[in-house]
């Protein structure tokens, strides 16, 4: 169907859950979705499709970075359908008071990333989420009194940087709660394409405090996010029928 995703059109739900690594769409598919079948094992960018209480959803896997994210999901919209799309990744603190195994939503999302070119002439696009999913979401992690900050963060390119954590003392200085590398090209797809869009992320590092969370823990930190993140589609999807 297309140079990335073998999947026919119609294989993908209106609603869509992204994560950066193919095994944590394996285990959200198992864990959280009836019926899931894959649609796509393209490069081992693993796609799933089945239901949550009553709502199609997927799962697509897109990699590390915005130029990887940005080839699934701009198929994800163009060729599939895709109308509502969730981030369901991991990120670095960058202030002390954004802690591991805490969630971060986030509400604008600048970037280091050089992908949009000249896209938008001498402005600076301020990528943003669709803002009743924000609300819907901020709400029910108050509600369930899940550990959570909504605020701006900051996508970069580079993991390794020559600069080191240094180049984020900027991004902190003006409250910028967390870095990962895909929200702000996710944001600016979706807008480019009409569809709604929020990132969810688990802080597994803190950049300044060098808090960690251990790679055999993370799976199970995952679980409250992913549920943040199913029960804010399930809502969104309800005020549609
Ligand atoms: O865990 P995922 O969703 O991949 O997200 C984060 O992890 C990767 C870096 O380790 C980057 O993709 C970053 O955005
Ligand atoms: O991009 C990322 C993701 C997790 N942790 C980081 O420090 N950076």
């Amino acid at each position: 169907m297309t140079p990335h995703n073998e999947a026919q059109v119609g294989d993908y739900a209106p609603t869509v859950l992204l994560s950066g690594d193919p095994l944590r769409s394996e285990w959200i598919a198992e864990t959280f979705l009836e019926k899931a079948r894959c649609v796509n094992r393209i490069r081992g960018a693993l796609g799933y499709t089945g239901s949550y209480r009553g709502m199609p959803v997927s799962v697509q896997t897109t990699g590390i970075g915005i130029p990887s994210l940005s080839i699934y999901v701009h198929e994800l919209l163009e060729t599939y359908g895709a109308k509502a799309l969730f981030r369901v990744g991991t990120c670095g603190g960058l202030q002390d008071h954004v802690r591991i195994r805490e969630v971060v939503i986030s509400q604008a999302a600048g970037t280091d990333s050089c992908a949009d070119g000249r896209t938008f002439g001498d402005f600076r696009f301020a990528p943003s989420p669709d803002f009743s999913l924000l609300g819907m979401a901020a709400d029910h992690a108050k509600g369930s009194g899940l550990a959570h900050h909504v605020g701006p963060t900051a996508s970069s390119d580079v993991f390794y940087h020559s600069a080191g954590d240094e180049r984020f003392r900027p991004l902190r200085s003006h409250g910028v709660l967390a870095v990962d590398m895909e929200t702000s090209g996710f944001y600016t797809l979706a807008a480019r394409f009409g569809a709604r869009a929020l990132s969810i992320c688990m802080v597994v590092d803190n950049i300044f405090t060098h808090d960690a969370i251990a790679e055999s823990e993370r799976q199970a930190v995952f679980r409250p996010m992913v549920e943040l993140a199913l029960a804010t589609a399930s809502k969104a999807f309800r005020l549609e029928q």
